[in-house]
């Protein structure tokens, strides 16, 4: 764990230690000086010593933690189920609609805000203190990729916190997680019960919402009409519009088909030496495989059911007498099973945090995993005789749900897991999975420069010499 990590841990232990036991945290944190932190602890204790309402009629009023601050303006969560959660805007004046979904992570809000998979999707944070970091800056590494995001902009719709830390500090942090959603035009807000609005999403599941921002809240009008982000293409709208390439003296040729990529995929491809060839959800990869040593399918948001044309073309790479490796990441694990013949279903409230464990079933190792995704395969056909499914076995499977998180083939170079090895943000124990699939890739290398590249008959060239030039 990074320092910077162990730090947010700290800082979220001790907020959570607060509600056990609020006099004495109080009383250390001012004799420490740490005049936010003693806010946040009075703001917790307060709220959970508060009496019980009916959650439809749930209110937070509005606060603010420095007298300075401009006038909170109001701002609303609505679900679909009919309940509000009112509390303070801090992000865009603007209202927005979306699938409300939660995510258990304690750090890394840059990172899952710029995920192109949360697109569609207000994102609700179970960890209570959110922005005490700030957000980075827009910087590049050598590959051209950015430094601390996962893609170019704000991907989900909203962001719903309890409290919003009004103060941050960090050394990459160049502006405040306020200004930024309000720079991007995506609403947030905070001083709200998280905790109630997570029981909800799990127990009627993810629930189509609105965010709504300043008069709209105060006119307190019924939402007639909520759009389910799922039935747009979502993978067309992330993925990119041109081919591009990355690293392009890589030792290794990787054809990438971008669904919706997350910008640590392609750093963890080309940091391993891989020259990436980025391609659009729909491009028949089929017809320039042979230029390429392996080919990679990444995450992306919504149901993976739109995106057809990849599940076509994968299943037509499947057949390929020659096949070359491939290696796919979330979405690309829903589309690799769907192209080997597997449904795909839609989960309660589906797994977003970065504690998730998969249990390898090749030799029982279980890894705390990264994910965030809304569907999953149905792969109990897997194991069944008979199956219509031939030739795939279970990879990975979440040892709390036992949901499936990866598929491979029996005897082809052909695997993908539901997690995600990349991280950012959490833990990055099965990175190796990069290292596994460039192996085979450079394996796949070697086979094809195997070929004959010597001219064929070299001593009949020789005999058609006339003796008196060698003279
Ligand atoms: N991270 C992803 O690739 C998510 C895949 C898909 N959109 C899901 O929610 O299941």
């Amino acid at each position: 764990m990074s320092a910077f990590n162990k730090a947010a841990l700290m800082t979220c232990t001790m907020a959570m230690r607060s509600i056990a036991r609020p006099t004495l945290v109080r009383s250390a944190f001012k004799t420490s000086g740490v005049r936010s932190l003693a806010t946040v602890a009075d703001t917790v204790f307060a709220s959970s010593a508060a009496p019980k309402k009916p959650l439809a009629q749930t209110f937070s009023a509005p606060y603010q933690f420095d007298s300075e601050a401009p006038k909170a303006v109001p701002a609303a969560l609505k679900l679909k189920s009919g309940h509000v959660f009112t509390g303070t805007s801090f992000g865009a004046p603007m209202s927005s609609f979306g699938e409300a979904v939660f995510t258990t992570s304690l750090v890394g809000y840059p990172e899952s805000m710029t995920d192109p998979s949360y697109r569609g999707q207000i994102l609700v944070f179970t960890q209570p203190l959110i922005g005490n970091y700030g957000v980075p800056s827009q910087e590049k590494d050598q590959f051209g990729l950015l430094k601390y995001f996962e893609s170019n902009k704000i991907q989900c719709q909203g962001i719903v916190v309890n409290d919003y830390a009004t103060k941050y500090s960090h050394w990459t942090a160049v502006e405040s997680l306020g200004e930024w959603c309000a720079r991007e035009g995506i609403p947030a807000i905070s001083g709200v019960d998280t905790r109630a609005i997570v029981h909800l999403l799990r127990d009627q599941g993810s629930t189509l919402a609105k965010l709504e921002i300043g008069d709209e809240v105060l006119e307190n009008k019924e939402v007639v009409e909520f759009p389910n982000p799922n039935i747009r293409n979502l993978v067309s709208e992330a993925s990119t519009k041109e081919v591009y390439e990355l690293n392009p003296l890589g030792d290794v040729k990787i054809a990438l088909i971008d669904c919706g990529v997350k910008e640590n995929i392609l750093r963890c491809l080309v940091a391993r030496g891989a020259a990436v060839t980025v391609f659009p959800w729909d491009y028949d990869f089929n017809q320039v495989m042979d230029q390429y040593d392996g080919l990679f399918i990444s995450n992306g948001p919504g149901d993976p059911r739109a995106a057809s044309k990849t599940v076509q073309n994968l299943a037509t790479a499947f057949k390929n007498p020659a096949p070359k490796p491939i290696f796919g990441i979330c979405m690309g694990n829903q589309l690799m099973g769907m192209a080997a013949g597997l449904d795909v279903y839609k989960l309660q409230f589906g797994n977003r945090g970065h504690n998730q464990p998969a249990v390898n079933m090749q030799n029982g190792r279980c890894s705390i995993t990264s994910q965030n995704h809304g569907y999953a395969l149905e792969d109990s056909v897997l194991s069944a005789p008979g199956s219509v499914v031939q030739g795939w076995e279970k990879y990975f499977v979440n040892a709390n749900d036992g949901s499936n998180e990866g598929i491979r083939h029996l005897t082809k170079p052909f695997s993908s897991v539901q997690f995600h090895p990349e991280a950012k943000g959490g833990p990055q124990d099965t990175e190796y999975l990069f290292d596994e699939f460039l192996n085979l890739a450079r394996a796949e290398k070697v086979k094809h420069s195997q070929k004959p590249f010597y001219v064929a008959e070299p001593l009949s060239v020789s005999k058609k010499v006339p003796a008196e030039v060698i003279a």
